[in-house]
């Protein structure tokens, strides 16, 4: 990520001296649905100009620049930031709040830092507008009256699409596909339908019925749609295993053949450790913590999670 987008306009010493900067979650996430939406659409990755919405209990967006600037520039700013706090609202999560919440909660309620801090990724999103996490119960007290669930749910979509106005703008509305994966993402067709609704301007449509059957990888938009709208169900343990075994080069190999302790086993790695960016399966998720100085390339995020 280049400084413009890992950067918070705090002062410039407390990313000097302590890391406060953009991390960026789900790297492993991302990693995979874009290795999977260009062996799908069969264009080579760095081609491809995606937004995805990583929506599960932990939630977060990133849109990806491809081109000529991949290795430069190969995310644009995730939703999430120096914690996973950031951005969209999830199951227990704020998403994006006001930093000044922590000021006023030490006086007004006389909370700690660490009640404030620990309310804001335990009791709240979802569950702390509605008292139900998880997005299935949401959905279905909101369709039984509950007015708090449909408030949450409305919350829950207007952040995603914050978002998603954000990058479309960042993308010059040069989009190939907006992405949904994880929990909510792969699996709710209701919030896929609401998170795109009225976007036709933009060349964005779904259609209800592929949006309704999408099962596994899925196009769901409209013949109209200029932009594909597609479901890439993630695999965020393949996509680990993937990066391990291109970070150290060990290939699997069976066990009664070649015993694990032999020499022979072990294949030279295929990258130095340290180095960045070079991995076939490119992504964020291999960077190393932050640099010293901010003048150059920043890292790229955090993987997990
Ligand atoms: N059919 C569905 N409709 C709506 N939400 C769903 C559906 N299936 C799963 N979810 C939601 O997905 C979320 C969990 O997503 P997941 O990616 O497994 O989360 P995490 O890995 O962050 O724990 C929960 O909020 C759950 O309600
Ligand atoms: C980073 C993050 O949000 O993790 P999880 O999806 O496990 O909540
Ligand atoms: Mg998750």
């Amino acid at each position: 990520m280049p400084a413009e987008s890992f950067l918070y306009a705090v002062p410039k010493e407390w990313y000097e001296k302590y890391g406060v900067r953009r991390y960026g979650f789900h790297g492993t996430s991302y990693s995979y649905v874009l290795g999977r939406v260009a062996s799908e659409l069969q264009r080579p990755a760095s081609s491809l100009n995606l937004i995805v919405c990583h929506i599960g209990s932990g939630a977060s967006m990133v849109c990806i620049k491809g081109g000529k600037f991949m290795s430069l520039l190969p995310f644009l700013p995730p939703t999430v930031g120096f914690t996973p706090l950031d951005g969209l609202v999830m199951g227990t999560r704020s998403g994006d709040v006001d930093a000044g919440v922590f000021g006023h909660l030490t006086k007004a309620a006389g909370l700690s830092v660490g009640e404030v801090d620990s309310a804001l990724n335990k009791k709240s999103g979802l569950y702390g507008l509605c008292g139900f996490s998880d997005m299935r119960a949401v959905q279905e007290r909101a369709d039984g009256g509950d007015a708090d669930a449909a408030l949450a749910e409305r919350i829950f979509v207007e952040r995603v699409r914050k978002y998603l106005g954000a990058y479309l703008v960042r993308l010059r509305n040069n989009v190939d596909a907006i992405v949904f994966t994880a929990g909510v993402g792969e699996n709710s067709a209701r919030f896929r339908a609401l998170a795109c609704e009225g976007l036709e301007e933009f060349g964005i449509k779904i259609a209800p019925g592929k949006n309704l059957a999408a099962k596994g990888v899925a196009r769901i938009e409209d013949a109209f749609s200029r932009t594909k709208v597609m479901v890439v169900p993630t695999d965020e343990e393949g996509s680990i295993a993937i990066q391990a075994i291109d970070l150290v080069g060990v290939l699997p190999e069976p066990a009664q053949e070649v015993p694990a302790a032999l020499p022979g086993r072990r294949r030279r790695p295929k990258h130095d450790l340290l180095v960045v960016g070079e991995s076939s399966h490119s992504g964020w998720a291999h960077v190393p913590p932050p640099p010293p100085s901010w003048k150059g390339e920043g890292g790229g995020g955090r993987g997990g999670g």
